[in-house]
């Protein structure tokens, strides 16, 4: 049998990458001994991983160290996501990595199998079924994966993204097949730490982090939310270029008050109701700390799908401390000030010329409300308070007013203004004659025909959002705004709805969605080593995305421009936030490269194949 010869690099690299584990050097100092040095002698045989006991000492009734040296070919090769290429592997590779016999002759391209995936996935008339295949593709061949994703990204990002991966929580028990990403629960209290550094990557540079309390608009998923992390994460790397293992998904399991999962006997979580106070709070500061002890000041945290109570208080909490990004605060925030300063070319007048009415006071609701405030004092010069008068919110209650201050959350607190009660959204509308009416309020169905046709009634055109995710929970459908506006209304929406035809002409809905900031709002932080996230920077992104909407998609009543076009506008994003980070000080990479752009797109992960002779 060949003996293979392996290089310095290829021995040292795992044990590098555990450097700080003692683990790592005894594997490298057992690998010495056994081997006679870098003779990795299993490699010829099982092609790839030496395991140091061998299969027949594995199935002894003895502790075993499961050691292996990560040096991949032959079938071990083909396991591995992040390297395998399936059936196109070259000829030369074949002979190389001893592959010869492990796949069928024929050699296929890059795109044939792009090609051949696209033409299954688009067989599945089941869209759950779609999500699946990916998540199995991802599994089985990160890089082909990434290529699908990003090639085909306006038809595919129905599919990892909203709506699908809603369905896809809702029934993760059920279609569970191989964990991804990390789980650290109430169980692992005292030992967050341990659990952080079985994640198998050392180089991590971002981590999107949930609880699972608020997933999109279907409330507790608890440990089930994890689909929201993985599918941010495929996002980062898609649309912003952030390479895989950089990335770290995580859910934080404090158990779950949805009865109908802590019935189910597929569910994956912990089955108890959810911790509160202390025994919270202490498991996420354990968190924040062992992040920011292993992966060091510059790792960003992004909060994603946390309920209000605690997604507020957890983003003051840590941001003097840590870089940390609430996407469904800030990252909405920024997304829809983008739309809105595009959306000011069609509608005429200044942010502070217009009339904001929120369905939804909580976390996405405020957050935009207090960052289109922010912008309007930038631009006008006024107090945050002057400007917060022309917004206003409607929550469960009704219209968020001053003699109901007393017993409001303390977001809601700066937003009640003088005003009598208003119970009902359409009576709110025609009190406070909005020019904007957004939807964040999770429930589906709440612009109805009388609402939309109060909004039109005011406004010439009225320009609505009905943000909440999935579809199921959109205030309204885009067929909806554009027959009761009589074809008037500028619509957005969170989840992505078809072009319509109204009376001969065919309308282009957007997506409002935070996906079109946070991929490359991430990469400005990371290509400019930030060390902490600041609101200019929220504005920087929206400025960048709403520079991008051109005539011609102002033409079609847009005012997103199409995510096909998302790698551009995210090294667009990434270059003003870098550029705002460095201008507050606040970055750590110097000097400052000269074009950002140039940077930001030469820092981006390409998925091609790589060449492995
Ligand atoms: N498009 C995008 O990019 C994003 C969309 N979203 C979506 O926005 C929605 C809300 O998210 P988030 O703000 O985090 O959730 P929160 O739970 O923080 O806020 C929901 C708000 O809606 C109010 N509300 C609930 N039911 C009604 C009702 N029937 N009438 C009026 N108001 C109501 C709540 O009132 P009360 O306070 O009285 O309970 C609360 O103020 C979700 O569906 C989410 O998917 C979120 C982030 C990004
Ligand atoms: C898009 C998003 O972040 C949400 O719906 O929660
Ligand atoms: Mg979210």
């Amino acid at each position: 049998m060949p003996t293979r010869i392996l290089p310095l690099k290829h021995l040292l690299r795992p044990v590098l990458c555990g450097e700080d584990r003692k683990f790592g050097f005894l594997l490298f100092l057992r690998t010495m001994m056994n081997g006679g040095g870098l003779v990795d002698k299993k490699s010829a045989v099982a092609g790839g991983a030496e395991e140091m006991c061998g299969e027949d000492c594995a199935t002894m009734d003895q502790p075993i160290t499961p050691w292996t040296v990560s040096v991949a070919s032959g079938h071990t090769l083909m396991r591995d996501p992040r390297h395998n290429k399936g059936l196109a592997f070259t000829e030369k590779e074949r002979d190389a990595h001893y592959l010869r016999g492990l796949l069928p002759p024929a050699v296929l391209s890059q795109e044939l199998q792009e090609k051949r995936l696209m033409h299954i996935l688009r067989q599945y008339k089941v869209p759950l079924q779609r999500y699946i295949a990916m998540m199995d593709l991802q599994e089985r061949n990160e890089r082909l994966f990434y290529k699908l994703l990003i090639d085909n990204v306006e038809e595919l990002l129905p599919v990892v993204y909203t709506p699908t991966v809603g369905e896809a929580c809702q029934k993760y028990g059920s279609i569970f097949r191989r964990p991804q990403g990390l789980y650290i629960s109430l169980k692992e209290k005292g030992k967050v730490h341990e659990v952080l550094k079985n994640w198998p990557e050392r180089s991590v540079q971002v981590i999107v982090v949930t609880d699972g309390e608020r997933i999109l608009g279907l409330g507790d998923l608890g440990c089930q939310g994890m689909g929201i992390p993985v599918g941010k994460l495929s996002l980062y790397t898609a649309l912003g270029g952030v390479r895989p293992s950089a990335c770290l998904p995580i859910t934080i399991d404090v158990g779950t008050n949805n009865e109908k999962l802590l019935n189910d006997e597929f569910y994956t979580g912990l089955r108890q109701r959810r911790a509160t106070g202390q025994a919270y709070a202490e498991l996420l500061h354990e968190f924040m700390s062992a992040v920011k002890q292993i992966y060091g000041e510059k790792v960003l945290i992004q909060f994603e799908d946390f309920a209000n109570h605690n997604a507020f208080e957890l983003l003051a909490r840590y941001s003097s401390s840590h870089l940390v990004f609430n996407d469904d605060i800030q990252g909405t925030a920024s997304v829809v000030l983008s739309g809105l300063i595009a959306a000011l070319k069609l509608l005429g007048g200044t942010l502070a010329d217009h009339r904001f009415l929120f369905l939804g006071a909580g976390e996405a609701g405020t957050g935009i409300a207090e960052l289109i405030a922010l912008e309007m004092s930038k631009q006008t010069g006024n107090p945050i308070e002057e400007n917060r008068k022309k917004i206003w919110l409607v929550d469960s209650k009704g219209l968020i007013v001053e003699s109901h201050k007393q017993s409001l959350q303390h977001f809601k607190k700066p937003w009640a203004h003088e005003h009598e009660p208003v119970t009902k959204l359409v009576d709110a509308v025609k009190a406070i004659k909005p020019t904007v009416l957004i939807g964040t309020s999770g429930v589906g169905k709440q612009f109805t025909k009388e609402v939309v046709e109060a909004m039109a009634s005011i406004n010439e055109k009225p320009l609505i959002m009905a943000l909440s995710n999935p579809t199921s929970q959109a205030e309204c459908t885009a067929e909806e705004a554009y027959t009761w506006s009589e074809g008037r209304a500028i619509f957005a929406s969170g989840s992505p709805f078809d072009p319509f035809e109204y009376n001969g002409k065919v309308f282009v809905p957007g997506q409002a969605n935070n996906a079109y900031i946070f991929p490359g709002f991430g990469l400005g932080l990371i290509i400019s080593g930030a060390i902490r996230v600041h609101d200019d920077m929220l504005l920087a992104a929206s400025e960048a995305l709403a520079s991008q909407v051109t005539e011609e998609h102002f033409k079609k009543g847009l005012i997103y421009p199409p995510f096909s076009d998302i790698r551009k506008i995210s090294a667009n994003i990434a270059a003003k936030v870098a550029t705002k980070a460095y201008e507050l000080g606040l970055a750590s990479h110097l000097p400052q490269p000269k074009n950002l752009v140039k940077h930001a797109e030469s820092c981006m992960y390409n998925p091609v194949y790589r060449s492995y002779l």
